[in-house]
């Protein structure tokens, strides 16, 4: 306070024409001490007030600008880096169409995930031009995210590291190539894990899938978009087995809310900007290179490892069953979703006309408990596991799915043709060469 008093009489004290001023000498030479003193210390105080804020800035958690939104960027998310020249060649020659009669460029977002891998695969196998992206975060071990990039990019297969919710990003990659489709699986999955981080959902499943569609919807010309949606939209739905037609307005969890706001948000920008879009519910998805988060993943590394396994099961004891559908069932959906996508119509950011909505089921329609799923696991894996049956537990879970396809049948010509039994064994083969020596193997079982 005293030093602000100070500056204050200084400042009263100071004429607004120092030349005709004429003080008494030792009164100027005093003042002068006076001012340098109280200069001193204004400077170190100024100086501790700027090294706090240096401090606040660098220890608070980043904020970084992702067109017009800001989001926290999570302290193990690798920092995106992209731009130049080079970078901008690799983009192009990624995308860039190899061979075959498809000549898709297709953008694939959440490439490194397991849905994601395969159809990048699939795509550049028959020689589409695709481009990944992907954000790498650590809902699970990233160490398998970036194996299966190393896959995709002995493939040919740039995978661009950066989030769906940065604008100038995408803005960039359809600057940069004129996308004729966009598959777009990046997603916070998970039924459970919606509990424990319900932002995460909405920041992905919502905020970044609109900030895609706002990107796409102005992009020239506008990519025709395929994506996943889940069977959790059905939640409380009980008529079986699950139908396109069946209500979808009961959902048991954040997760399934966020998917079911997706294809209503997808209606909006089909509707407004004249976007061809494709919801593909796709029905618990598994095989090789699948996500260590569901429950045949981690029953097979537990029950290895001769941990305890919770087995659910359903009201006065019933069995608690899911439509189980293997990823090379799901990869020949997603193919035929892109390859039967009309275009879109507009340009611009403007309507030209009305565009292709469509939602399709994609499942096994032959439903397995999951006791059955673990004896399966038990033949394959040669080990009895330690089971714990516990109720289902009120987060989220549904009892049961049962996907009807005739629809998917019809227009996809979608055929699921693997058992159970069939695609866990691959897995299984999978598992065991993965994790004996990930490294060197990791491209092994293709
Ligand atoms: O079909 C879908 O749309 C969804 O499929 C899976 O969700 P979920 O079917 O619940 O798959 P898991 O988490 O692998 O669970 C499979 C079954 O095992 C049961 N389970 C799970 C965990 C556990 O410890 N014990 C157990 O018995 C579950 O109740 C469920 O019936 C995916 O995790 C979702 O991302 C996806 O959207």
């Amino acid at each position: 306070m005293s030093q602000l008093k100070t500056i204050g009489h200084m400042a009263d004290d100071i004429p607004s024409t120092p030349g005709k001023f004429k003080p008494e000498k030792s009164s100027v030479y005093f003042n002068r001490i006076r001012w340098y003193s109280s200069l001193s210390k204004l400077t170190l105080w100024s100086f501790l007030f700027l090294s706090l804020l240096l401090f606040l800035f660098f220890a608070s958690p980043r904020l970084e600008r992702h067109g017009d939104s800001f989001q926290t960027v999570s302290k193990t998310a690798t920092a995106a880096t992209w731009g130049g020249h080079d970078w901008e060649l690799r983009v192009r020659q990624s995308a860039r169409v190899k061979h075959g009669a498809h000549g898709l460029t297709v953008l694939v977002t959440g490439a490194s995930g397991f849905v994601g891998t395969h159809v990048s695969m699939a795509l550049r196998r028959r020689g589409d031009g695709v481009l990944g992206l992907d954000n790498f975060n650590n809902y699970y071990d990233p160490s398998l995210k970036r194996s299966r990039q190393k896959l995709l990019e002995r493939a040919g297969i740039f995978v661009v590291e950066g989030d769906i919710n940065d604008r100038d990003l995408l803005t960039k990659l359809f600057d940069v190539v004129a996308f004729t489709h966009v598959m777009h699986l990046a997603a916070q999955a998970g039924v459970r894990y919606a509990m424990e981080n319900p932002k995460s959902y909405v920041n992905s499943n919502i905020a970044g899938l609109v900030n895609l569609l706002e990107v796409c919807k102005s992009a020239n010309p506008q990519p025709s978009i395929v994506w996943a949606s889940s069977s959790s939209v059905y939640g409380l739905n009980s008529k079986v087995p699950f139908s396109e037609k069946d209500r979808t307005d009961q959902p048991a969890s954040l997760y399934a809310a966020t998917k079911k706001a997706g294809e209503e948000i997808t209606h909006t920008y089909n509707h407004i900007y004249g976007l061809s879009i494709t919801g593909l519910r796709f029905f618990t998805v598994y095989g090789p290179w699948g996500r260590p988060d569901m429950a045949y993943f981690f029953f097979a590394k537990d029950m290895l490892k001769g941990k305890q396994i919770k087995v659910f099961e359903g009201p006065n004891h019933s069995t608690v069953a899911r439509d189980f559908t293997y990823i090379d069932d799901i990869v020949k959906g997603c193919l035929g979703a892109l390859d039967t996508a009309k275009k879109s119509t507009g340009t611009g950011g403007k309507k030209k006309g009305p565009a292709q909505f469509r939602i399709f089921n994609l499942g096994n329609t032959s439903p397995v408990s999951v006791t059955e799923l673990v004896s399966i696991l038990e033949k394959l894996l040669k080990v009895k596991a330690n089971k714990k049956v516990l109720p289902l537990p009120r987060n989220g879970d549904v009892p049961f799915t049962h996907a009807n396809i005739t629809l998917a049948q019809k227009e996809l010509s979608y055929k699921p043709t693997t058992a159970l039994q069939t695609g866990l064994k691959k897995f299984v083969r999978w598992y065991s060469s993965y994790y004996s020596d990930s490294k060197k193997k990791s491209g092994s079982v293709w």
